[in-house]
């Protein structure tokens, strides 16, 4: 058996007649912060969706955790422990930040454990406090009781981080977590996934543009052009190579931090 944690192989995606992704490989270890770069529509995204089950490929196989989950949905691979984030948000605005960590507790205790009965009129204490926990671990417990919808954006982008990371993912996927930040909430971002990695128990998937963002977190680092992966290999690795250099004209990929 492979000592890959998610392993994805001859990946080939078409929109139409558009092919998207051609023959892409990407292995991810555990424990790893791999992070996926490449210029504007070079399919980053598209492959996240793939490796998330939002969409299915036309050609090619994927495992998690030994298991060929090529032909499971989304919801099925949420199961089976990964967990995503998306470039805008994903929350629910009507609710309070506390009630959306409450769903996303509820959640993993349900699907995951299979705990509580499909439909409870009061969360548990349990599930209240751990909601409460996540909140804080997150620096949002000032705003739990706020309308969502009022948080500004990298409240909303933390709050998103911290109920995917409420489901206990084995392979956590944040498509672009710094998009639209000020540097300053990007840089906060940025330590609490830093602080996030260092207590362990997960594999990291990323896609980012900040530079600084890519080599602050990246332990591996592969190159999307054009739907396909031109490179991949450790932060020294992709920093030296010609090609990346190329394709990031304009882009300071060698003074990143
Ligand atoms: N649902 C879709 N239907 C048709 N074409 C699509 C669809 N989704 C993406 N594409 C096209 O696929 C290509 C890759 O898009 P994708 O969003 O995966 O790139 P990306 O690398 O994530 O870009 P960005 O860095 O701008 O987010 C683009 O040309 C895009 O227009």
């Amino acid at each position: 058996m492979s000592n890959f944690l998610l392993e994805a192989r001859g990946i080939d995606k078409s929109y139409g007649r558009i092919q998207v992704l051609k023959n892409v490989d990407i292995s991810i270890a555990p424990g790893e912060a791999h992070v996926v770069i490449g210029p504007n529509g070079a399919g980053k995204t598209t492959l996240f969706k793939v490796l998330s089950g939002e969409v299915f490929p036309n050609n090619g196989s994927i495992t998690f955790a030994g298991k060929d989950v090529t032909a499971d949905p989304g919801w099925q691979r949420v199961r089976s422990g990964i967990g995503r984030t998306f470039q805008s948000a994903r929350i629910f605005s009507e609710l309070t930040p506390f009630e959306n960590m409450v769903v996303a507790v509820e959640a993993h205790e349900r699907v995951v454990k299979g705990k509580r009965p499909l439909f409870a009129l009061r969360p548990t204490k349990a599930v209240r406090d751990t909601a409460a926990e996540i909140l804080e671990d997150f620096a949002l417990t000032k705003v739990a009781k706020a309308e969502t919808k009022s948080l500004s954006h990298g409240d909303k982008k933390r709050l998103e981080l911290a109920m995917a990371v409420a489901g206990r993912p084995q392979l956590l996927m944040l498509d672009e977590p710094t998009a639209g930040m000020a540097p300053g909430d990007r840089q906060k971002c940025v330590e609490l996934i830093d602080r996030l990695l260092k207590k362990g128990g997960f594999s990291l998937l990323l896609t980012e543009h900040d530079m600084a963002v890519v080599f602050g977190l990246a332990t591996r680092i592969s190159v999307l052009n054009y739907g396909q992966v031109i490179a991949s290999g450790t932060p020294e690795e992709i920093r030296s190579n010609a090609r990346v250099r190329e394709v990031y004209l304009g882009h300071d990929v060698s003074s990143a931090a």
